[in-house]
């Protein structure tokens, strides 16, 4: 099909909004991020078998909180895995079941063998998102700490978020140095981290170094700290999203996000550093994770308006990444 002008202008709007490398970047950076975020996605084909673009493995869910760990995993499946696991408090299970058909979920996290529970399926999994609902338990923190670690010694990909970033902030040890995992803290997460980790009242004049110095003090640990613009940084580089989302700031939106991200990751990561030209994967992911995140926001909202909330979030997944990533 052939696009016209009238596309390309906005579509070259959207890239300029979307992109910014250490303030310093042409016109072709941002558009080779895109492209990067685009080189990344497995093609569909009628060869392939159910779970070659993704099992994903969620970590929450607990008596307070249902709903987020259902944005995160049917994120998961929307953004295009094949099969989306939910590893929640027994209590909690049932009514994740009943938001969708679609999720598998496991009602083991409370569970006194909750760490073996969720290990034998850990070969099964492309990636793990822990956080999402977790809540703040001991008892449940400590089981997570497990899977982590079990997580870590098979070298599966984590995303954490949430509560699961309560923990790391409580044991950064926890997550040091790993080159799997992506870490996606909102405003009071970061500043809890930032804070556990610098040993620093955090500086607010730059957010940039901010989340640059967190990164390499984790050691090289990738950082998507979210907010009006969103930075991401490996240590090394520092990229920016701000790509147009809405002023609606309804909960779930940071679900949708972590859940998104633990697919992209999986497709990063199989796609290798040659599809990402130079940059790390997980941070291309992180951008593809965050700008469309964004823009499910920008859309629901065009419709919604103050109304939106994260479930008009979820149904402009698909026509958003179509938008940003397949146009
Ligand atoms: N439907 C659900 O089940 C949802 C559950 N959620 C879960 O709720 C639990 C707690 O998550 P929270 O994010 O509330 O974490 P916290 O309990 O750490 O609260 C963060 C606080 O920071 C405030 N805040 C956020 N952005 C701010 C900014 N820019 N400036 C100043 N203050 C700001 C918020 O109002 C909130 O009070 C997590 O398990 C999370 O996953 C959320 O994901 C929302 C949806
Ligand atoms: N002020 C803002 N303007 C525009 N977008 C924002 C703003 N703050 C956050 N976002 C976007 O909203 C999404 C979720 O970020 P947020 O900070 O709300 O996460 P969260 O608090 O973890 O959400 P959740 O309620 O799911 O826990 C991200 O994509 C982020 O880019
Ligand atoms: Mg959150």
């Amino acid at each position: 099909m052939q696009l016209g002008r009238e596309h390309w202008e906005r579509a070259f709007s959207v890239l300029e909004r979307a992109f910014s490398l250490n303030k310093a970047c042409s016109i072709k950076d941002m558009k080779n991020t895109f492209q990067l975020v685009r080189n990344i996605i497995p093609p569909l084909t009628t060869k392939k078998h159910k779970g070659q673009d993704g099992r994903i493995g969620i970590v929450g869910g607990c008596q307070e909180y249902t709903g987020a760990p259902y944005f995160a995993a049917i994120s998961a499946l929307k953004v295009g895995a094949d099969l989306s696991h939910v590893f929640c408090t027994q209590e909690a299970a049932p009514v994740i079941k009943s938001y969708s058909p679609e999720l598998i979920v496991h009602p083991v996290l409370d569970s006194p063998d909750a760490v073996q529970d969720v290990e034998k399926w850990l070969p099964r999994l492309h990636a793990l998102v822990v956080g999402p609902g977790l809540g703040r338990d001991d008892g449940l923190l400590r089981n997570v700490k497990g899977i982590l670690e079990a997580s870590k010694a098979r070298d599966v990909p984590v995303v954490i978020d949430a509560d699961g970033l309560w923990l790391i902030a409580e044991q950064p040890a926890l997550i040091q140095g790993y080159q799997k995992a992506v870490l996606t803290p909102n405003h009071a997460e970061f500043r809890r981290l930032s804070e556990a980790v610098l040993r620093d009242p955090l500086d607010s004049s730059d957010p940039h170094g901010a989340v640059l110095r967190l990164s390499q003090a984790l050691g090289n640990v990738t950082v998507v700290r979210k907010g009006e613009r969103d930075v991401i940084s490996d240590g090394r580089q520092v990229l920016e999203c701000s790509q147009e989302g809405s002023s609606r700031r309804c909960g779930g939106q940071g679900d949708l996000l972590s859940g998104s991200l633990g697919v992209l990751v999986h497709w990063a990561l199989l796609a290798g550093p040659e599809k990402t030209d130079g940059f790390s994967p997980l941070l291309v992911a992180a951008f593809g994770a965050c700008s469309l995140t964004r823009q499910c926001s920008h859309q629901a909202f065009q419709k919604h308006g103050r109304s939106t909330t994260t479930t008009d979030m979820v149904a402009e997944v698909g026509p958003a990444f179509a938008r940003l990533f397949e146009s």
